[in-house]
């Protein structure tokens, strides 16, 4: 499923028109360009403007487990700004991204000088962890072909082309098992 987060795309984007802050830079992005790297430090935050990403896991063995494809409004980097960690996953584009990218200190001064921006951080960050461990459990407790009609279900209406290897990496198997439960959701007239 896409996130998107409409009330944070619109406070930076009437911060930016309103002139008073210049610390709102804007960045393109093309399909299959990094926005953020795992395990690099990055010092800026986005916010997404337009366009969708997938932020993904690779993992010691080599697989990539996708936590989530993240669109407008979504916050990026906050995890590593805020811990003062190293990123732990990848954020890559999947469409052309146009995104609000602001450095870390200057991230900061706007908390610092908006009560409002605050709130919705902080709201915007209690929804990305309530939305993960509902997804955790989902994936942990229900079986593959009902994880996938799901998934294909919240997909249909978004208008997003997702690579096969996509839908492997979001649910967590491989491309054969993939293949094995898309037949049998086709005969199951799932
Ligand atoms: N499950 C998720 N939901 C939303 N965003 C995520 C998720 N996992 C990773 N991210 C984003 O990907 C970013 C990678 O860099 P950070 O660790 O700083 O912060 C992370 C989050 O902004």
């Amino acid at each position: 499923m896409i996130r998107i987060n409409k009330e944070l795309v619109d406070y930076f984007k009437d911060l930016k028109t309103s002139n008073t802050v210049d610390c709102i830079h804007k960045e393109v992005f093309y399909p299959g360009d990094f926005l953020i790297h795992q395990h690099k430090k990055g010092n800026t935050i986005f916010i997404i403007e337009r366009g969708i990403a997938k932020c993904f896991v690779n993992e010691d063995n080599g697989r990539d487990f996708i936590q989530e494809f993240v669109g407008e409004g979504e916050i990026l980097g906050e995890i590593e700004v805020f811990t003062d960690t190293l990123s732990f996953s990848n954020v890559q584009a999947i469409t052309e991204i146009t995104a609000f990218k602001v450095y870390k200190s200057d991230f900061y001064k706007l908390l610092d000088e908006h009560h409002a921006l605050n709130q919705i951080v902080i709201r915007a960050i209690a929804v990305k962890l309530r939305n993960t461990a509902m997804r955790a459990s989902q994936q942990q407790l229900h079986p593959i072909d009902y994880n996938l009609k799901k998934f294909m279900a919240l997909i249909a209406n978004q208008q997003l082309n997702v690579s096969k290897q996509d839908i492997a990496d979001y649910l967590g198997i491989t491309i054969r098992s993939l293949n094995r439960a898309l037949k049998n959701n086709t005969e199951n007239n799932l």
